[in-house]
Formats: C-alpha cells, structure tokens, sequence
C-alpha cells in the first residue's frame, strides 16, 4: 500500500470533494487525513489530503485524479509520502539554526534530504563535515553576487532541489534568484514581523524596550522580510535584558520557529493563498 501526500487549490465551487473523493475510489484508495480552508477575501479553496492506495505507480494515480477534477480549475500536488522533499541549507556564521535543523534530521523528526550545505563563509564547514553533508563555500561581494547566484542555481539544478532554507544566511537575495524559486526559499527572521526589519532586529527591540521578542519564518520573496508568513513565535523578556541577553534568548525562538516551518513545508502543509499563507498543521 502506497500514502500519498496531495495538495489542491481552486476556485471554491461544489463538488470539488465529491469529484477529488471520486478519484480515490478509482484509485481504489482511502482517505486517513483530510483538512480544507476556503479563504473569504478571494474564494480559494485549499485541502490537503493523504489517503493510501495499493498503485505504486504515481503517474497512473495522478491522471485518475487529474480526470476526476477535470470539471473544476485546480492547481494539484501529489507526493508518495516516502518520497522526501530534497532541501538546500544557507547559513552565513551563526551555528544554532543549522545545527537544530540537523539534529532534527539526524533522529528522524524531519522527513527531508538534505544533499548540500552552501555557505558564503566557512566557519560552519565543520558542522557539515561531521554529519556528513558536502559543503559549498560561495563567498558574496557586491560584484560577486551574480556569479554567487548563477552558482547557487546550478547547484539547485544538480541536486534537483525541492527548496532552499536560510538559516541565518545573511546576505539579500537578488529579485531575480526570488524570482527563479518561487515558493521555494524559507528565511527565519529574527523578529516577530512586522517590527524590526532589516538588520540588527534584536538592538532595534532593545532600543524600543520590548516586552516580548520572536522570530519569523517566511518565504523570501524580493522585498526584504515581506514574503508570506510561515511560522512566528515569541518570548517574553523584561527591562533588565541587554540587547545581548535578547540575541541569546532569541537563538532559542529562532531555531524552534524555523524548524517547525521547515517541518511542515516539507509535508506540503503550507499552501500560499495571495501574501499569506494556510498552514494545515
Ligand atoms: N530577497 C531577500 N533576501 C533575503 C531575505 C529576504 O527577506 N528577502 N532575508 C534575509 C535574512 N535577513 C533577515 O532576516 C537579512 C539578512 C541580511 C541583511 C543585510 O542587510 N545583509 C547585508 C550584508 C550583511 C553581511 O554581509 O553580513 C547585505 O546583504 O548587503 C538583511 C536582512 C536573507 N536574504
């Protein structure tokens, strides 16, 4: 028996489950989990589905579900749940967003592959080393970048690269790279957004005397820390914190922000619907 993983927008309309359910039975599957959100502003209906089915062969379910839907105007992915998203890490010099990611890897908790690590330094190069992962150093000057970013691309395509994750990567990605991998590069911010954007989000909070202080990840779209949002949280901290003391403590939300993002970006449980996102968690 095969689980499939399959995601579906469309217009909202009726019978669309019927017509998506009809297409099961013709694959003579079973639904084991279902979730489904119609957004009020611009009548998108999103669902995402896993039901098993005994074809192993994708392309076969794939057109008993493409010709079940053919009435309705939909936007479908379809996954074997065994087979694993492949995604790429950037990270400049800070260790505490990668190292959480791998660890998370390494026992299990998150379903990805992950075939190289790029970096613009090499400081982390040894993280990599010890799990194993090839490492990629690309350094990036402003005359450079495009070069960097044709390299970043070919690596994309060599390792067929579902998406990219910038975990504390600290350099702004071109409109053309955000434009190349649409939906597909995650960033953790260093802020609860919409505050403190840019750089040094934790001294900004500082300087304003912040109660609570978080962390955002989102899809990187050209406009710096405006990309849909995926995952936010936060921790409550008091006047006697230094801005130092709130980069450390931020570390924690960081880490926990991105990799619940990464998570459930990886079991296709984020759908885009305009600039937001539906999390089906
Ligand atoms: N196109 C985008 N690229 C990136 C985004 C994004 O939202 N859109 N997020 C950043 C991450 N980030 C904040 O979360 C961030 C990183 C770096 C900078 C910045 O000003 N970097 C300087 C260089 C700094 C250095 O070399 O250390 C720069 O690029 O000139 C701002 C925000 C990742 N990329």
């Amino acid at each position: 028996m095969e689980r499939y993983v399959m995601t579906l927008s469309c217009p909202d309309q009726p019978g669309i489950i019927r017509a998506f359910a009809e297409g099961v039975v013709q694959a003579q599957g079973n639904i084991v989990d279902n979730k489904q959100y119609t957004d009020p502003d611009t009548g998108t209906f999103s669902m995402r589905t896993e039901f098993d089915s005994p074809i192993s062969d994708l392309g076969a379910v794939r057109s008993l579900l493409d010709d079940a839907l053919a009435a309705y105007d939909t936007t479908v992915t379809l996954r074997p749940e065994a087979q694993r998203r492949r995604v790429l890490l950037m990270v400049s010099k800070a260790d505490h967003c990668l190292l959480d990611l791998l660890y998370r890897w390494e026992n299990g908790e998150l379903p990805v592959d992950i075939p190289v690590i790029v970096s613009n330094h090499t400081d982390l190069q040894p993280i990599a080393e010890r799990h194993g992962i090839p490492f990629v150093h690309i350094p990036v000057t402003k005359e450079s970048k495009p070069a960097a970013e044709a390299a970043l691309l070919a690596l994309v395509e060599e390792h067929a690269v579902d998406f990219v994750v910038l975990a504390r990567y600290m350099q702004v990605l071109s409109d053309d790279l955000c434009s190349a991998l649409p939906g597909r590069i995650i960033n953790i911010h260093h802020s609860f957004l919409p505050g403190f954007k840019g750089a040094k989000p934790y001294h900004q909070a500082h300087a304003r005397g912040v109660k609570l202080i978080g962390a955002t990840a989102h899809y990187v779209t050209a406009d710096l820390d405006e990309g849909p949002i995926i995952e936010q949280d936060v921790a409550r901290v008091d006047h006697a914190w230094t801005a130092e003391q709130l980069v450390a403590h931020g570390r924690d939300v960081e880490r926990l922000v991105l990799s619940r993002a990464v998570l459930r970006h990886a079991e296709d449980r984020v759908l885009m619907t305009g600039a937001r996102t539906i999390v089906f968690a």
